[in-house]
């Protein structure tokens, strides 16, 4: 039995036989499953490069792109493949999940997000997929068809041109460790490359299109077989100049050819086959989305410095056995937002039946201010959505009933 560096179990007939590779008769394992692997390997790359714009290629059941939509740096997030499962499978509960959840309308990210998928063929150019600055092919060359491989780094390279391209592929030489692996894979495999191989294509390809390159891959050989290579093999191409997305756009007008019809996600599987999928997600980048954040922002910060005024005023009432009311959960928080308001010197007050909490106090509140940027814009989004004094300067409560309840 042979563990890997990764943890993969591997377990050999003899593992001191001098044949050593092909004695092993093996169930090789790896954890993280193989797949997770690679797709943890993309993730690294996202957070390492911060693209903001990402695009799939081959992305199956679309769990890459799923993974990848919590990566905050990414705007943009396109899937393309040439079929896109359509049976009430997991995968169209995999994909139903590119949708927003209640959630993200609830708290709405400070990015925006826009999520699409394509069907087509990597061997025809679309402008849709122009303007990317990564490029993800996990697991996809293997499965094209001769054709389609020969166009593939033209459109890839020469066309979408991203600033970043990752491609994985099976290494052929570490076939002999996987059990029951005849010639491929998997049947739909059209070749497997070996490491020489996958790296003089990835080189040339690099050459043409002023790319440079870097092998890696994932999915470790058992100690002591080093030479195999890694299970997945990967390249990483880093275009050489830098090229704004602008440049590409204008410079390369070409006719929509991927499938452009666009229906509600929920209806996508079930009533048409072929479909783009298209999710724009809530963000405070959308003025709607920001006015009811800051709405809610400002009601509930005025809240609190209220309820810290009423506290203080309950402190200093003549009644010595009254004892100051407290909200265990809020009382740090307010006692934050106390000390600030004092510092600040801008006090709420209260008259008569009435407490004002002033703009400017609200407005110097760290989640206002930077939700807002400037107080002209606080004052504009709130305007006729929170009731504020006759001069419009502080946030007003009514306590008529509250002193009552007293
Ligand atoms: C093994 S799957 C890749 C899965 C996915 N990238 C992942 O890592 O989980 C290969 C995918 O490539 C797609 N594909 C095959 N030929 C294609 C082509 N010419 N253009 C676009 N996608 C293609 C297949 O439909 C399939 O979904
Ligand atoms: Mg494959």
């Amino acid at each position: 039995m042979i563990t890997c560096r990764d943890n993969s179990l591997i377990r050999c007939q003899n593992t001191m036989d001098k044949n050593f590779q092909e004695e092993i008769t093996q169930i090789i394992k790896f954890e993280p499953p193989l797949y997770k692997q690679r797709y943890q390997f993309v993730k690294d790359l996202v957070e390492k490069y911060k693209p903001k714009k990402v695009a799939d290629l081959g992305c199956a059941d679309c769990s890459l792109l799923w993974m990848l939509k919590f990566c905050s740096c990414i705007e943009v997030l396109a899937g393309l493949d040439i079929f896109l499962p359509v049976t009430p499978d997991f995968s169209y509960f995999r994909r139903h999940t590119l949708s927003p959840l209640p959630l993200d309308y609830l708290r709405p990210s400070e990015r925006s997000l826009t999520v699409t998928l394509h069907q087509g063929s990597i061997a025809q150019k679309d402008p849709c997929m122009l303007g990317f600055d990564l490029v993800t092919c996990i697991e996809l060359i293997e499965h094209l068809e001769e054709s389609e491989l020969k166009k593939f780094p033209e459109v890839v390279f020469g066309f979408m041109a991203p600033s970043i391209v990752v491609i994985s592929t099976p290494n052929s030489e570490f076939n002999c460790l996987l059990p029951g692996v005849k010639l491929y894979r998997h049947p739909d495999h059209k070749f497997e490359w070996s490491q020489a191989q996958f790296q003089s294509w990835a080189l040339e390809t690099a050459r043409c299109y002023d790319y440079s390159v870097e092998f890696t891959g994932v999915g470790d050989p058992p100690a002591g077989m080093e030479k195999i290579g890694f299970c997945t093999q990967i390249g990483v191409f880093v275009r050489k100049c830098p090229q704004t997305g602008e440049s590409v756009q204008s410079e390369k007008p070409t006719e929509a050819v991927y499938k452009t019809v666009t229906i509600f996600p929920l209806v996508i599987n079930f009533i048409y086959y072929v479909a783009v999928f298209k999710a724009v997600y809530p963000s405070l980048k959308d003025e709607k989305y920001l006015q009811n954040a800051v709405i809610r922002e400002v009601v509930f910060t005025a809240q609190i410095i209220k309820h810290r005024l009423m506290s203080k005023r309950e402190e200093c009432s003549d009644d010595p056995e009254r004892k100051p009311r407290s909200q265990p959960s809020m009382d740090s928080f307010s006692d934050y937002l106390g000390k600030l308001v004092v510092e600040k010197n801008m006090q709420p007050f209260v008259s008569g039946n009435e407490v004002y909490v002033p703009l400017t106090t609200i407005f110097s509140f760290p989640k206002v201010n930077r939700l807002c940027g400037t107080f002209e814009k606080l004052c504009k989004l709130i305007a006729g959505k929170v009731t504020l004094s006759s001069d419009g300067s502080a946030v007003m409560f009514n306590i008529e009933h509250e002193n009552e309840e007293n």
